[in-house]
């Protein structure tokens, strides 16, 4: 196990810039979670930590030792990606004991035996070891292969998308195991995924990542109720986060929003009140996550009409998108409320719970309660 750090890396492929000028601290021990749309540059990021590829610029370190000239196979990396290639002529056992039998990690019989049991018993696959992986299940052979990269006790997992070909239903408890896998071994993991959930659910930290660029890290709350960004704040949530814009309006020292249907205006909370005056900005951005608006089937102050356009139905819950004036408002409800196609639904925006997001730069400003929501929150 080790810290993992890129320092000032630009990685390019011909004209290609994959990466740029980017920088990570992976902490010792530490599950970090590399989070990003199709070719952002989420595997360049491993495989520069695992010697696949060269960076042009910066460094990279292993503690405290640099890595730029190691060989890869002198790095003591662990990777696991999607196709977890076992050998298939060979048993389940084999297979695990395989990396305590290669040249450079040769250990004593008795070491492999007890290993190999060890690890199968925390996977659970015990009972498959004398089997061989075309015997086993997705599921499990993706845990064998877990397994096989386990037993080596490397510097670092890498891991690239290894969950993204299951179905749903074994992705959510592979990510339980994966999370008390990591927590038992004490390795530092590195975790690549294009699934915000997944991000969500299993990274200490989340490193955000768009076209070569980091834009942010920060725990999982972080990301998600104070993004850096419109962009950031895009990619975490069950449904697309409405971004609605506000005329920011100041009558008699207080100040308030007025949003683009009718002459409504809102009150804002006396933190965001004192920012929006300190930035001195006339428009917002204001992000409204879809639980966070609040609606009613009959006329109520402060709420503004519109009526539904669509309902998709998520499991339990519906997602329902409303017309209103010039925009698609997104928001979720119970799947026992039900709502006709065009029935008319009046909404209101909590001024307390939206993301206030500077209109031209697109950048964070403030958002009520930012310490309590860095902690997760008072209503998810
Ligand atoms: N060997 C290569 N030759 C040329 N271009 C490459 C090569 N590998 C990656 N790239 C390019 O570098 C950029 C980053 O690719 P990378 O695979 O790191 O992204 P990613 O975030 O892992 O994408 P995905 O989620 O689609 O796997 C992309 O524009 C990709 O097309």
């Amino acid at each position: 196990m080790a810290r993992i750090r890129l320092e000032h890396v630009t990685k390019k492929y011909g004209k290609i810039t994959a990466l740029e000028d980017v920088s990570i601290d992976v902490q010792d021990n530490e599950f970090y979670v590399i989070f990003g749309p199709a070719g952002a540059g989420k595997t360049s990021v491993l495989n520069l930590i695992a010697g696949i590829a060269d960076p042009e610029e910066g460094n990279i370190r292993f503690d405290d030792t640099n890595m730029n000239y190691v060989e890869p196979r002198e790095r003591d990396v662990a990777m696991v990606f999607e196709n977890y290639a076992l050998y298939p002529h060979k048993t389940v056992y084999e297979n695990i004991a395989s990396s305590m039998r290669t040249k450079k990690h040769r250990q004593p019989e008795t070491v492999v035996d007890r290993e190999v049991k060890r690890v199968a018993k925390l996977m659970n696959i015990s009972e498959l070891l004398e089997r061989r992986p075309a015997q086993a299940s997705n599921g499990q052979r993706q845990r064998i292969a877990l397994g096989r990269a386990l037993v080596r006790n490397p510097n670092v997992f890498l891991m690239d998308e290894p969950l993204a070909h299951l179905d749903a239903k074994l992705r959510n408890s592979m990510r339980k195991e994966l999370k008390s896998m990591q927590e038992a071994f004490h390795t530092t993991t590195i975790y690549v995924t294009h699934d915000y959930t997944e991000a969500m659910s299993l990274g200490d930290r989340i490193a955000v990542i768009d076209q070569g660029k980091i834009c942010q890290v920060g725990t999982g709350n972080e990301v998600y109720y104070l993004p850096k960004s419109e962009f950031v704040a895009k990619l975490f949530g069950d449904c697309e986060i409405n971004i609605l814009k506000g005329q920011v309006v100041e009558e008699e020292g207080k100040i308030s929003i007025r949003l683009p249907y009718g002459q409504e205006s809102y009150l804002v909370p006396e933190d965001i009140r004192d920012k929006l005056k300190s930035a001195d900005v006339k428009q917002v951005d204001i992000g409204f996550r879809g639980w966070a608006i609040d609606y009613s089937r009959n006329p109520q102050e402060g709420f503004i009409k519109g009526s539904i356009y669509t309902h998709e139905p998520l499991g339990n819950k519906v997602e329902l998108t409303v017309s209103l004036g010039d925009d698609m408002i997104r928001f979720i409800v119970h799947v026992d409320e039900k709502f006709e196609i065009d029935e008319t639904v009046y909404l209101r925006f909590n001024m307390d719970k939206g993301i206030f997001f500077h209109s031209e730069t697109k950048e964070y400003l403030v958002r009520h309660n930012e310490e309590i929501m860095r902690g997760g929150g008072e209503n998810g």
